[in-house]
């Protein structure tokens, strides 16, 4: 399936050196993944120019070469090149173009916001399989088309990538598909070109300062997902200022917004929430029609996530019954406040979650206090190579615990040590109620050894995945493999004690 230069750049401004009928038979931006016949963008990028790979990517057969600025390779007559003022849009429109624009095939749902999109875009697809519906996931957990499941690098893939892996969901002929849209992939560009037949804001609270710097360009890049250049039906949770922000900037018929939220001015809003230890029973107004209905996730949040999910059903077009239907039976979503399953575990509950901002563990800490009758003890410890400045605020986030274990996360290329000293710099209100083990898997041991029937434990910060970043290395670590592991180890011998279920 080639494209010519003029097919793959409708559309767009730009200035072709050579011929425009050239045939180009795939989009390439790493230059040591191109293939003979490939069209290769030059990107400018944060730790090198590619640019400077233009002739490598000539080398291994590049026959177009889009860039910023013109080469002049010496011996390569046979490249045309093409000229654009942003090579990362070109590339995600030429990589609509190149894959026809599955986009527009079936309807696609965009989920961005600080936390809340894995757990939304779960919800969607369960919603619309029982809608009768066939679909398609894509984000943090991985990529799911049908049943079938893979991992994927990225939350949000590359355009090229993105363009690709949509294109394969259009020929397994999925009606709905449900996409995390990070805040990296709005600022790179990555969804360029996509169209979106709703778009969904959860909530803006600190995360990814290290890449935006500041709150407002963080603010301004998911922003993007709901500006001109997506038109969209729209879902906005309006708990925060952001999302009255947006709101309020929305340049949508009023009509095709649902707005979401605790405050009885949204559209969906609950009436009466009701938390128990493994579900939750809500009457949702929505619109003025009520709904009352349980789901089996728990939680404060997840409310907010469950009228999100609400509000896109609607939008899709679905009925009221078949939403209520799918929520009430909605999945459990991997490593989201999930229980871990164990043979033994003494009484003590033990919920692994992917909270990994300051805003996430104060929300995950909170609703597990609120469903604990005895102590809750959190596990947990902050990335690194990401956003140092939240180390600190999760730190004492964490004393709404009653005892914090601090350690190590995915410390990748930083020193753990150095890692776990600026998170407890946020905690010096709580001496005496935390303690330091650098090793997870030791630090999950400790929690459970101070643990008694009744108290609860919280593991955050990794979620469903089932590695550590530690250096260069990826090792195996599974927070609810190692966690079983640990209450056997503790309570295998006590076979008399009671089982918690879930
Ligand atoms: C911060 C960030 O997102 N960076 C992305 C960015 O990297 P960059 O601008 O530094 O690129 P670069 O390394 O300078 O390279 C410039 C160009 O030269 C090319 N190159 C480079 C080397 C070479 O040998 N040959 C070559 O052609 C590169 O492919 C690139 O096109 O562009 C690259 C591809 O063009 C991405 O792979 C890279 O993602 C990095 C790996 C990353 O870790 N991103 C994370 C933070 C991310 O995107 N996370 C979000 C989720 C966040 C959330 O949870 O909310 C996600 O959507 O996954
Ligand atoms: N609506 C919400 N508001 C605040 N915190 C939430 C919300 N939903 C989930 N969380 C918390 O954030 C964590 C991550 O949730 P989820 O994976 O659904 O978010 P995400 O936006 O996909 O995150 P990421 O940016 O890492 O992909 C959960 O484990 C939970 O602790
Ligand atoms: N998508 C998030 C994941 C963080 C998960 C946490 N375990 C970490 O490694 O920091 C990020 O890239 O910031
Ligand atoms: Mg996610």
């Amino acid at each position: 399936m080639g494209k010519t230069c003029t097919e793959l750049f409708a559309g767009l401004d730009c200035t072709v050196l050579g011929n425009p009928d050239d045939e180009v038979s795939g989009i390439a931006y790493r230059s040591d993944r191109v293939r003979p016949g490939d069209a290769f963008f030059c990107i400018v990028g944060m730790t090198t120019d590619g640019h400077s790979f233009a002739q490598d990517a000539i080398d291994r057969g590049a026959k177009v070469l889009v860039v910023e600025r013109k080469v002049y390779l010496a011996d390569a007559t046979d490249v045309t090149e093409v000229v654009v003022s942003d090579t990362r849009k070109a590339m995600a429109l030429a990589a609509a173009n190149f894959y026809e624009h599955p986009s527009k095939d079936f309807a696609l749902v965009g989920i961005t916001g600080t936390n809340g999109k894995t757990t939304t875009t779960y919800l969607v697809e369960h919603m619309a399989r029982v809608a009768g519906k066939r679909t398609g996931v894509i984000g943090t957990v991985g990529v799911r088309i049908g049943n079938a499941q893979e991992k994927t690098a990225h939350t949000t893939p590359e355009s090229p990538d993105l363009q690709k892996l949509l294109a394969r969901m259009r020929d397994e002929r999925c009606d709905v598909v449900a996409m995390e849209v990070s805040s990296h992939a709005l600022d790179l560009e990555r969804t360029w070109g996509t169209t979106f037949a709703v778009t969904a804001f959860s909530n803006l609270t600190q995360d990814h300062l290290d890449y935006h710097h500041t709150f407002e360009a963080y603010f301004e890049a998911k922003a993007r997902l709901f500006s001109k250049g997506y038109p969209a039906r729209r879902v906005i949770c309006i708990d925060d200022k952001w999302g009255n922000e947006l709101l309020r900037r929305c340049s949508v018929a009023e009509d095709s917004i649902v707005t979401t939220g605790f405050d009885s001015s949204a559209q969906i809003h609950p009436v009466d929430v009701s938390y128990e230890p493994t579900h939750t029973s809500v009457t949702l107004d929505v619109r003025g029609s009520r709904y009352s209905f349980d789901y089996p996730l728990v939680g404060r949040f997840n409310v907010e996530n469950v009228m999100c999910a609400f509000g896109i059903g609607l939008q899709l077009g679905f009925s009221a019954d078949v939403i209520v239907e799918a929520l009430e039976e909605a999945p459990q979503i991997p490593g989201r406040l999930e229980r871990v399953k164990a043979s033994h575990d003494g009484g003590v509950s033990v919920f692994v979650d992917y909270a990994h901002t300051p805003d996430a563990l104060e929300k995950a800490l909170s609703s597990i206090v609120a469903l604990t009758p005895g102590r809750t003890i959190c596990v947990f410890g902050c990335g690194g190579d990401r956003d140092a400045s939240k180390r600190p605020i999760m730190g004492r986030a964490a004393l709404a615990a009653d005892h914090a274990v601090v350690t190590s996360d995915n410390p990748r290329t930083e020193d753990p040590n150095a890692i776990i000293a600026d998170i407890v710099s946020g905690m010096a209100a709580g001496a005496g109620r935390f303690d330091v083990q650098p090793d997870r898997r030791a630090a999950i041991a400790r929690a459970i050894s101070m643990a008694e029937p009744g108290d609860s434990i919280l593991v955050a910060g990794k979620g469903h995945e089932d590695y550590q970043l530690v250096g260069e290395k990826t090792l195996s670590f599974d927070d609810r493999v190692v966690a079983a592991e640990e209450l056997e180890r503790a309570f295998g011998d006590q076979v008399d004690e009671p089982v918690s279920g879930d």
